[in-house]
């Protein structure tokens, strides 16, 4: 493979977060995207990524391909395309798409299965990855070079990928409804809005930082912060009232748990595809 700079990449669904990769690595090299709607697309043509209308002409000008469509249409579009992505690096974002029905779907092809979050779109996410058999020289530096234009990214096992989805993945919706809580309840009390939202957003992000950088366990730093009878201690027996630790133990388990109903259906998917399409064969 060559360096990440001379790589001509193809991503397929550029959608929220096909978009997102494609705007990040457009400035470093030549980057193509499809989209099912063949629409002009202004964000996308200013960041210097071209739009085609066609998958198999994107990912056989490539030398990487992105795989960001939906979960459903990944085994439809890996049918129609695998013969472009032939000894080829492919990189899929979709949820609970296992890397056994990506290799499948295209035996020709070389897979990484990874997961990132909207913070792409800034170069903030983090990003996971489980690379798939017969990775070739060069796949995992044009992989990792790819991840770093999105952010802070880690290799896992693949075992760990579902419920990192329901984590790192779903993780901003998580976060933005604490944020939109905090700022309602500002609100409530007579804080202008835009002071309400500075101080929710620059408070978890100091807070996030703090926690990397002083590899202190949050029940401590959150000690460090409440005050014997003083004020945080009032909210946080609110929040214990209202088992909020339990309500998000509880949101990571069933986003966790709807990961792995989801690839069993691709399972199911990627089976009647297969059939359906050797029948046509037939
Ligand atoms: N949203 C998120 O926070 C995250 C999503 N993911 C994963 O990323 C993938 C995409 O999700 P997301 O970006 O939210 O979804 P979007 O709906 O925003 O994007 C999907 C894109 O795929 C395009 N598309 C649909 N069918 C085809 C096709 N046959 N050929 C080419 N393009 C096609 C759509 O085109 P059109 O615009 O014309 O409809 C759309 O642009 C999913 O698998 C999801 O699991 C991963 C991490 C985070
Ligand atoms: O909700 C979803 O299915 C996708 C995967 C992670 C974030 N969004």
């Amino acid at each position: 493979m060559k360096g990440r700079n001379e790589l001509k990449v193809a991503v397929l669904g550029a959608g929220t977060i096909g978009g997102a990769v494609a705007e990040a690595l457009a400035p470093h090299g030549p980057v193509v995207a499809t989209r099912k709607r063949a629409e002009p697309n202004p964000r996308l043509e200013a960041a210097g990524v071209r739009l085609l209308g066609d998958n198999g002409e994107a990912a056989g000008w490539a030398d990487l391909v992105v795989l960001a469509v939906k979960p459903r249409q990944v085994v439809p579009v890996l049918l129609e395309v695998g013969h472009a992505c032939a000894g080829k690096p492919v990189v899929s974002f979709a949820a609970a798409i296992s890397l056994e029905i990506l290799q499948r779907s295209a035996p020709q092809a070389r897979f990484f299965r990874a997961m990132t979050n909207t913070a792409a779109r800034i170069g903030q996410a983090f990003t996971v990855f489980a690379p798939g058999r017969g990775m070739e020289e060069g796949d995992l530096r044009a992989a990792e070079g790819l991840f770093a234009r999105l952010g802070d990214w880690q290799q896992v096992e693949e075992t760990h990928l579902d419920v990192l989805t329901a984590m790192a993945g779903s993780g901003p919706a998580y976060i933005y409804t604490v944020l939109e809580a905090l700022i309602l309840g500002a609100l409530r009390v007579g804080l202008p809005r835009d002071l309400a939202l500075q101080a929710a957003a620059h408070t978890a992000i100091g807070a996030a930082h703090l926690l990397l950088e002083s590899g202190e366990h949050p029940a401590e730093l959150r000690d460090q912060v409440t005050t014997p009878g003083g004020v945080t201690i009032e909210g946080i027996y609110e929040l214990e009232e209202g088992r909020v630790r339990t309500a998000f133990m509880k949101a990571v388990c069933a986003a966790s748990a709807k990961a792995t109903e989801l690839a069993e259906a691709a399972c199911l998917q990627a089976e009647e595809c297969r059939v359906r399409s050797l029948q046509r064969v037939g």
